[in-house]
């Protein structure tokens, strides 16, 4: 064995290598929690001198599974009980048939942890799935299964940090490092992730005038190289820039772009107007005195307060451009939310035309949102970052980069587009951001405090300050000034910007498209989004990323989407059959989307099923969203809507009043109904949980009517799927569908009596 001591390049420390002691970390993740986890315990395992790799499920293959001494696998469950996407080609391997009784995987040694939400029926089921098949095709578990969940109060951590901490002293324990190597401490870096370099736009020191990592050299660049003699260039100035510098100002007079102004245009009302920069202050001594926004690396402070751009594509596997025709507030100004119904539309060549002419019950748009610039140079400043901020980057100038992480469209931008495209630096921190941040600044009272922050062992510490109050990325580093981060490490250490998933509300329209002839056209669709602002425990307004972004994206704009249409097993698909089966839909807020399109697209059938829908919104004037839509469909759609702050119906008052009056605050009985109650929340509320026990028996006579019925819940997470969950059993029993609140539960998971679809967020 080699020295038993961490070897030190440069800052950063390196474990020890160790025969046979290595883990592999492999992850399913939708959404980042998954991932984020993953990295953490890799990291945790390379300060135990494990030689360790983390990676997604799908990059990995399962033979080389077999070359790691210890494996830990993490993943969340999504869609309906299911796998993330990224774990699909993994997952499809070892469920191999030709792999049953062989005992495979008896070398591996395996631990899992999951994330899931107890609301959903099937909890945390990809992870108990994977693990069943890895235990049976021979695996050995080393640790007891984590279940996350993110119901519980603290979220995924509330069981993640024990199992992390209990993990950390079983593997040392029982793989216990040889004498006299100790765990790498906290405070000591490991190497990062991922590295980014940038590249030049000239690399001055290359005789050729190649520009740096080998990118070719183009026609403007020859014309540069041309007419450049490099002394002349700087001897008319006593305090030369650098050469990185001063190419770039060479770079862009010879490009004549912007041609910048003489001293008489300089002295122009007009032009002064349109920049209003005060150019004298930020002259340089003795350097030619143009006008300075010339010189500077910085954008104008004009162009600062610019919208992200919308011109700018990232270079996504299977995206498409979409054009916004529409984004307008569906919500009264008066309403407290902003909700906005954003429509889209897609140009289709002519081979795509019959892949995308189908129906739309379950398709959503995948939009990626940007940062906005003025943000984008709050961190460019405080991070110290101007000099190399419009630097290019190219793909060959990361290594190691992450499967998440697209750059821009034919060339990869600057690092200012990756910031604006890509760094989430507006997200509430994760505990691992702040413990890195411990390594980047030199000030003992921050390094003291991020300690503090980032200590596992006090998670209500970090809570009060991150999560509760929602602090962006942000403002902690505005709260913590020493911190300087190298630009070179904000791949592997901020989060990315991830695309947010929307349903789609109203479907495929094709324009001018032949689906017969096959002839490329424009595919129409929209999708509704609640705009999340609010204000937070620290008295300051709130605004999500994404529903910013979507604010302010003008129409006539084009952006970046992917488009998932549901598959072929999705049992809410629409065919002769499905449309024919009864649908029970509950949607809260803009649940409705999903299910809107479901029942259009039923409709579009001769014999559509008979439709129950119950909404869930607040005011019948302000969120009852659609409400013009079901007149259409009246024949066989029943709409039975709960607003829950308009004044409660007559008819409803003595129900909902029962529970008052009985002084049983907080329990709801439905008269002559038994005594079936639900929780706290509920009492005296008119929501969609009321009205389902409400319309009990017609729920029944429904069913007892149609075979096979499909139930759908959409909307917000939170409290109301379990809710909506018990008042269904509760209807099933009242209308004596089933005899049992325990049977009528087993009969909602009975894939052979029924479908139960939850699409919550
Ligand atoms: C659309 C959707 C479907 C989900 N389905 C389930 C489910 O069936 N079972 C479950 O336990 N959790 C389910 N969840 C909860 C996620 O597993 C949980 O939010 C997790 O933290 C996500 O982790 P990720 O970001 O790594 O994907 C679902 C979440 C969403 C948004």
């Amino acid at each position: 064995m080699a020295e038993l001591s961490p070897t030190q390049d440069g800052l950063v420390t390196k474990p020890v290598a160790i025969e046979g002691r290595s883990m592999i970390v492999l992850y399913g993740s939708e959404t980042g929690n998954g991932e984020e986890i993953a990295l953490e315990l890799a990291e945790m395992a390379q300060r135990l001198h494990f030689q360790t790799v983390v990676d997604e499920m799908d990059s990995f293959k399962l033979t080389d599974l077999l070359r790691y001494s210890h494996a830990i696998f993490v993943t969340s469950t999504t869609g309906q009980g299911d796998m993330p996407k990224n774990t699909a080609k993994f997952w499809r391997n070892l469920r191999r048939e030709k792999l049953n009784n062989t005992n495979c995987l008896g070398a591996v040694n395996f631990a899992i942890f999951g994330l899931g939400d107890s609301s959903y029926p099937k909890f945390n089921w990809a992870a108990r799935k994977l693990r069943a098949r890895l235990l049976q095709l021979g695996a050995s578990e080393f640790f007891r299964p984590g279940e996350g969940d993110e119901r519980h109060d603290d979220g995924i951590d509330s069981i993640y940090l024990p199992w992390y901490q209990e993990l950390r002293v079983v593997l040392l324990a029982n793989y216990p490092l040889p004498e006299p190597l100790q765990p790498l401490p906290d405070d000591i870096r490991l190497p990062p992730n991922c590295i980014l370099r940038l590249v030049p736009p000239m690399d001055p020191t290359k005789s050729n005038g190649q520009s740096g990592h080998g990118d070719t050299t183009s026609d403007a660049e020859q014309k540069f190289l041309a007419t450049k003699t490099a002394a002349a260039v700087l001897t008319h100035v006593d305090h030369p820039r650098s050469p990185a510098e001063q190419l770039i100002v060479e770079w862009d007079r010879i490009h004549g772009k912007d041609a910048f102004p003489t001293e008489t245009a300089r002295q122009d009302d007009v032009w002064e107007t349109r920049n209003p920069r005060r150019f004298g202050s930020l002259d340089k001594d003795n350097i030619i005195t143009d006008h300075p926004d010339k010189y500077l690396l910085q954008k104008s402070f004009d162009e600062l307060w610019e919208f992200p751009p919308t011109n700018k594509w990232l270079d996504i596997k299977g995206s498409k451009i979409a054009e916004v025709v529409t984004n307008h507030r569906i919500t009264p100004v008066t309403h407290w939310q902003d909700v906005r119904q954003i429509t889209l539309a897609i140009e289709l060549e002519d081979d795509e035309i019959r892949d995308f002419s189908c129906f739309y019950a379950g398709a959503t748009v995948v939009i990626y949102p940007k940062n906005f610039p003025e943000d984008v140079q709050t961190l460019i400043t405080m991070m110290g970052w101007e000099d190399v901020a419009d630097y290019k980057i190219n793909w060959s100038a990361i290594t190691n980069r992450p499967k998440n992480l697209h750059l821009l469209h034919g060339g990869g931008g600057t690092l200012r587009d990756l910031l604006i495209h890509n760094i989430d630096f507006t997200a509430v921190p994760k505990r691992s951001f702040i413990k890195q941040l411990v390594h980047f600044t030199e000030l003992p009272n921050e390094r003291e405090r991020l300690k503090e922050l980032s200590d596992p062992h006090d998670a209500a510490e970090f809570y009060d300050y991150t999560s509760r109050p929602r602090r962006t990325i942000l403002e902690v580093l505005r709260d913590f000034p020493g911190v300087k981060i190298p630009y070179q490490e904000i791949i592997g250490l901020f989060p990315l910007i991830r695309g947010r998933e929307f349903s789609v509300a109203e479907g495929g329209e094709l324009v001018q498209g032949d689906v017969d002839t096959g002839d490329g056209g424009t595919l129409v669709f929209s999708i509704i989004a609640a705009l999340v602002e609010y204000k937070t425990v620290i008295r300051k307004p709130r605004e999500g990323l994404c529903s910013r972004y979507l604010k302010w994206l003008a129409e006539d704009s084009s952006i970046t989407v992917t488009l998932n249409l549901p598959g072929p097993s999705s049992p809410i698909q629409c065919d002769r059959f499905q449309t024919m089966r009864p649908l029970i839909a509950i949607a809260t807020g803009t649940g409705i989307a999903p299910i809107k399109t479901l029942i259009e697209d039923r409709n579009h059938f001769p014999h559509p099923g008979q439709t129950i829908l119950f909404f869930g919104c607040r005011n019948k004037d302000a969120d009852f969203y659609f409400q013009d839509t079901w007149e259409k469909y009246k024949d066989n759609v029943k709409v039975i809507p709960a607003f829950s702050r308009d004044p409660i119906p007559e008819e409803d008052k003595k129900a909902l009043g029962t529970a008052v009056l009985s002084g049983r605050l907080g329990r709801l009985v439905i008269p002559d109904s038994g005594d079936f109650r639900d929780t706290n929340f509920d009492a005296g509320k008119n929501y969609v949980q009321y009205q389902l026990r409400k319309h009990a028996h017609e729920i029944g006579d429904l069913l007892r009517k149609f075979p096979y019925p499909i139930f759908m819940v959409c909307g917000n997470a939170g409290r109301m799927p379990a809710a909506v969950r018990s008042a269904l059993i509760d209807a099933l029993v009242i209308s004596k569908i089933s005899d049992s609140k325990e049977a009528a539960a087993k009969w909602l998971d009975d894939k052979d009596q029924c479908t139960y679809w939850q699409e919550t967020w």
